[in-house]
């Protein structure tokens, strides 16, 4: 898969964003084809958050655009992003605790629902065919994501694994054209990091998908093409085997632990 045939479903164009005197993001670019898995990696403090913050339309950068589909987003903000074909995940699991694991993932549905949610859900109004369809598409992405058993449970009452599984099939319910996703593996490990590769592989064949992630190896083994920050730039920009061999990239890492292990 090559990223430069294909029109970008998503652009960040010349983003900066400064934090009173700090350059949290200077002026950066990115861009995700449709069809296409672009990890966005960097250092702890690189900016990575900051951008994802920027293309969610939670923080506004002082210069620069955000372009969806060939056209400048204007003051959006996250609650826009399912009408647009954008879902995402976040850091944690943000499943809503008061709702079952099949409720939070019908309200993902949203944007499939032809007469509202808070109808849908509350059964007000003559949404019961609707309701019906999107029950049966959440129920089998569930059971697609192998937690269907737990379709009647309330989130916080099972595993921190079958939590983050909820929490995918809710981001993929509505068929987004782009998944964003914020540390996906964070808190997980072995088998079920191997498995959520699978699956963002497979989702990177229906969408395009832009992963922020910290664990190196997921992200060299599912990505397409790869966005290296460091302070805030852009200091490599490739596939895989591009970054893996970029001296500027060891040497971001390399300093940052360093500091790390510091002891001033
Ligand atoms: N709201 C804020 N106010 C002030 N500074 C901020 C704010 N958000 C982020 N920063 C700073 O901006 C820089 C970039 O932070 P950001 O969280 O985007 O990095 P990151 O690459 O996501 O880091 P990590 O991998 O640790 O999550 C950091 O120096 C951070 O301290």
């Amino acid at each position: 898969m090559t990223t430069t045939t294909l029109a970008p479903l998503l652009r960040a164009e010349g983003v900066t964003v400064r934090f009173g005197g700090l350059l949290a993001l200077g002026d950066v670019g990115l861009a995700v084809p449709p069809g296409t898995v672009v990890g966005l990696i960097g250092p702890n403090g690189a900016g990575k958050t900051t951008l994802f913050n920027v293309l969610s339309g939670v923080v506004r950068p002082q210069q620069g655009r955000v372009v969806w589909k060939g056209r400048p987003l204007r003051g959006h903000r996250p609650h826009h992003l399912a009408g647009l074909g954008i879902a995402r995940t976040l850091q944690g699991l943000n499943l809503f605790p008061g709702l079952s694991v099949l409720d939070n993932v019908i309200v993902g549905a949203d944007r499939l629902a032809g007469g509202g949610m808070p109808a849908m859900l509350t059964g007000l109004g003559g949404y019961q065919r609707d309701e019906r369809r999107l029950r049966d598409k959440a129920m089998a992405v569930l059971e697609d994501f192998g937690v269907a058993d737990a379709a009647h449970a309330m989130p916080q009452t099972l595993p921190y694994g079958v939590q983050k599984r909820a929490a995918l099939a809710r981001a993929v319910v509505a068929e987004p054209e782009l998944l964003m996703l914020d540390e996906p593996a964070s808190g997980l490990s072995g088998a079920d990091i191997t498995e959520l590769g699978d699956r963002i592989r497979a989702f990177g064949r229906r969408m395009g998908v832009l992963l922020v992630e910290h664990h190196m190896d997921l992200v060299m083994g599912i990505c397409d093409h790869i966005v290296v920050l460091n302070f805030g730039e852009v200091i490599a920009s490739g596939s895989p085997a591009v970054i893996r061999a970029d001296p500027a990239v060891a040497q971001a890492y390399l300093g940052a632990s360093v500091r790390e292990g510091s002891d001033d």
